[in-house]
């Protein structure tokens, strides 16, 4: 592990030059892995570490996905499989369906789980809320879980262009002596930056705060307030969009991502940064009680109450796809969609 200072804070993390791709591939030369799940991290995870030269195979239900599977070069028969074969076939099981789906396949997980084999998670939401999904690992098995901090959709577009999403890891049973090595080694495989330890209730209160915060919750609800005084004191659409969103995106969270908030603020007019150095903190003090509501709500098992439930309906899809669509045929998000189509690398 090496010791970095976190902004004046030590945490010892795992980076890829003290535990290098060789050594991750020589950890888990015997074994292997099956990612059970094709929707988003199934694809970024299992194609990154058949690229990373591991042995994967994946797991997934005949359809749509099954053949999308199949289009990314996966061989049935050979490297792709119905669910019980690859659970049968893997040593270490990589338990990639949704949350809510994972309570329902479970059953089936467990019987293929004998001593010795690994069973993995890329979040720590079934195991810590074991009331409501049932997901009790037998005890002779290691479990642990990688967490990649972003969509298995940009794992795999950062690992294509040699860059790499941060993850996070935790042991939950360490039943061969051998879990932590094969956690941080799994973590490698998958393409991360660094990998930070955790433990899965702190994973999955961080995590269901973060979704629901700033990362997605919060930053949608912003935009959709700025927006929205925009247009009702008169200003355009292509006023209210660019102002709101398209800067963000194009100009300013780039830099932030580049070389954080302060670079970001230097390479904005002093008019614009005396505004936001005004402005950061009436912000933040009206943000904060949502932040804590959502935080306590977290902890008191609500939001993973809410999530299976809802996400365990028979019609949740067409719920979804119904709320997916409000917010597409929003105005704010069709102005979007418009200003896209006019980037000129588009055309
Ligand atoms: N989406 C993401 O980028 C991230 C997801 N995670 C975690 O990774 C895990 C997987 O999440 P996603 O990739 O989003 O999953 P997903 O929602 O995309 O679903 C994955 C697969 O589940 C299959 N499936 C659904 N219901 C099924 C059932 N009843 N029987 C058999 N197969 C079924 C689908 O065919 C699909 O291939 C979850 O624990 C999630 O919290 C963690 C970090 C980011
Ligand atoms: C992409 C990710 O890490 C999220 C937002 O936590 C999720 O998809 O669950
Ligand atoms: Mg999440
Ligand atoms: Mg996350």
């Amino acid at each position: 592990m090496a010791k970095i200072n976190f902004g004046g804070v030590e945490e010892e993390v795992v980076t890829r030059e003290e535990f290098p791709l060789e050594k991750a591939r020589e950890t888990l030369k015997d074994e292997v892995i099956a990612v059970i799940g094709y929707g988003v991290q199934g694809p970024g995870q299992s194609l990154n570490m058949r690229d990373n030269g591991f042995n994967v195979i994946v797991g997934q239900r005949k359809g749509k996905t099954y053949d999308k599977a199949v289009s990314d070069g996966w061989v049935s028969g050979e490297t792709l499989f119905e669910i019980e074969e690859a659970l049968e076939k893997g040593t270490i099981i990589c338990f990639l369906l949704s949350d809510a789906a994972q309570i329902e396949l479970w059953p089936t997980v467990k019987k293929y789980l004998t001593p010795g084999k690994s069973l993995y998670f890329s979040h720590g939401f079934g195991v810590t809320y074991k009331d409501q999904t049932g997901i009790v690992p037998p005890t002779d098995v290691d479990v642990f879980l990688v967490a990649p901090k972003g969509s298995g959709t940009s794992l795999r577009r950062l690992f294509v262009e040699g860059k790499g999403l941060n993850s996070s890891f935790a042991i939950y049973q360490d039943a061969t002596g051998k879990a932590r090595e094969k956690a941080i080694a799994m973590g490698i495989g998958v393409g991360s930056g660094y990998l930070f330890e955790t433990d899965f209730y702190k994973e999955v209160t961080s995590d269901l705060t973060g979704e629901r915060g700033t990362l997605m919750g919060a930053i949608q609800g912003i935009f959709a307030a700025q927006y929205e005084v925009l247009r009702a004191n008169g200003h355009s659409p292509s006023e209210a969009f660019n102002e709101t969103v398209e800067e963000l995106t194009q100009s300013l969270m780039p830099l932030v991502a580049e070389n954080g908030m302060d670079w970001m603020y230097a390479n904005c007019s002093t008019t614009a940064q005396r505004g936001a150095l005004d402005w950061w903190k009436p912000f933040r003090d009206a943000t904060k009680p949502v932040f804590e509501q959502l935080y306590n709500s977290v902890k008191a098992g609500e939001q993973a109450n809410i999530s299976i439930t809802r996400n365990s309906q028979a019609d949740y899809r067409e719920k979804l796809e119904e709320e997916l669509k409000e917010l597409r045929e929003s105005e704010m998000w069709r102005a979007g969609s418009a200003v896209r189509s006019l980037r000129p690398e588009r055309n």
